[in-house]
């Protein structure tokens, strides 16, 4: 709700004789992304929600976290505008503890993201990952009620909420790479829909745009196969995106890493090479593992 929020205001400062209506789906898409992505692993079926109400007549457009989006859309939809990325690091929260480092053997960190736990299995092998969904303030509360010694959040959704009390300490991207596409909002519309594709192109960011463009690639080469921990973040110096990428296993003790930089006029050509870079880096055979667990 905060975000198509905040595309309203965003729109109505353009468009300030226009009337923009928001149609609250988030209680419902919740439950069904609760309910579903335990036991499918699917990713997307808020999304999915969003885009019948569209299909139905009843939204013109549908704002999302980008992270959520599946790699490929269906042919009637497409993606109108990428907002200016918010922070796309990762947040240690804890009542306790300032950080990773200082937590003890056995300590119990809650995600529910392989890459998040393959990342914290790799550089902390003493702590105990233990899966973590629901909603930001379900997460908060678990943490709260002791569940956990600490949890890592997007630091972005703690921000956008007006949590940034919470955040303990922010994971360098060194440390704990982001996913593809976090932080960044997405607009959604259906396909060919011209008008809107106009009306909005005003509030696509061109670097954030570029970089999750770079950062979508990579993850569509990887992310047909099976459901792997993939970490891909790309930023933009003046004409050049820079990314850097991950793959490994849950475990944490195989870990395929390629950096690169190139035009940022051509993100899907960088997103492309690093995954060859990735591939030759082992990644294909941390695939093959994954497939064989599946
Ligand atoms: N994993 C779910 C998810 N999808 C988007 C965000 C919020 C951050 C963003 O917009 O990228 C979160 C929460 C989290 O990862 O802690």
């Amino acid at each position: 709700m905060w975000q198509a929020e905040h595309v309203r205001a965003q729109l109505l400062e353009l468009y300030p004789h226009s009337s923009v209506e928001i149609l609250g789906m988030t209680t419902r898409g919740d439950q069904i992304l609760d309910r579903t992505l335990s036991k499918v692993g699917g990713k997307g079926l808020f999304v999915k929600e969003l885009e019948i109400a569209m299909l139905g007549g009843h939204a013109d457009l549908a704002v999302h976290s980008l992270k959520d989006v599946p790699m490929e859309l269906p042919p009637e939809f497409e993606l109108a505008a990428v907002l200016e990325r918010e922070d796309a690091r990762d947040a240690f929260v804890s009542n306790d503890y300032d950080n990773l480092a200082a937590l003890p053997a056995g300590a119990v960190v809650g995600t529910s993201s392989l890459r998040r736990q393959a990342l914290i299995a790799a550089r902390f092998p003493h702590l105990v990952i233990r899966p973590l969904r629901g909603n930001l303030d379900t997460r908060l509360g678990k943490l709260d009620r002791g569940e956990y010694a600490a949890i890592i959040l997007a630091a972005a959704g703690l921000k956008r909420l007006g949590l940034p009390e919470r955040i303990r300490s922010l994971l360098e991207p060194e440390q704990s790479l982001p996913a593809p596409g976090q932080g960044a909002m997405a607009i959604e519309i259906p396909a060919g829909r011209a008008d809107l594709r106009q009306l909005l192109a005003p509030l696509d960011h061109a670097d954030t745009s570029a970089a999750v463009r770079a950062e979508r690639t990579l993850s569509r080469v990887f992310g047909g196969s099976c459901q792997v921990p993939l970490a891909a973040y790309a930023t933009v110096a003046g004409d050049q995106l820079h990314m850097r990428a991950m793959v490994g296993t849950p475990d944490g003790l195989r870990v395929a890493t390629a950096e690169a930089s190139g035009p940022a006029s051509a993100p899907e050509a960088l997103g492309r090479q690093i995954a060859d870079a990735l591939n030759t880096q082992g990644a294909a055979s941390i695939l093959e593992a994954c497939k064989a667990d599946a």
